[in-house]
């Protein structure tokens, strides 16, 4: 059984939904997952587990949220060579740079060596309907291609 842990940062909570929906998706393949708010860890904790998926809401114009701000620091710290990892976020299609943070954080990983899996996930605010069942099936295939990365 493989370890996986879901990072995030959620103002509003929509972000939160997406990262907790992914964790049931993660979970229902039959393997651990904890969902963590980046406010309440440090980046050194991927490093902890088999693989990560790690989420942030845009903020000001095409930014990451200043509540991601010491996190995404810190993983200039890290060497992520062999792991794998996904981004989403939840965003506004009246902005411009619709959910940048996903595209500054997949950057970030590919920066400190990690392999993505897949395409980030990017959701206009809170996923409803089958939105909910597209980010539990995000979970459900990163860690089917984790197990051929
Ligand atoms: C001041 C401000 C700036 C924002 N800038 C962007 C942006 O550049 N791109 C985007 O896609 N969404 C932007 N948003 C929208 C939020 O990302 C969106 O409301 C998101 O659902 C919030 O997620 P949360 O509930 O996880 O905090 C902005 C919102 C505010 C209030």
């Amino acid at each position: 059984m493989s370890q996986y842990i879901v990072v995030y940062s959620s103002l509003s909570g929509n972000t939160e939904d997406i990262a907790d929906l992914i964790g049931e998706g993660i979970k229902s393949t039959g393997h651990e997952v904890t969902v963590k708010d980046a406010m309440d860890c440090n980046a050194s904790i991927l490093k902890e587990y088999d693989a990560f998926c790690i989420g942030a809401y845009t903020w000001g114009d095409g930014e990451l949220p200043d509540e991601f701000l010491d996190f995404f620091e810190e993983m200039d710290e890290l060497d992520l060579t062999g792991v794998c990892a996904a981004t989403f976020g939840s965003g506004d299609t009246t902005y411009e740079q619709f959910c940048a943070s996903v595209d500054i954080l997949e950057k970030k990983i590919v920066e400190r060596g990690g392999t993505i899996t897949q395409p980030g996930l990017k959701i206009e605010y809170s996923p409803t309907g089958d939105e909910r069942e597209l980010c539990q099936q995000f979970g459900i295939n990163f860690v089917s291609h984790v197990k051929s990365c």
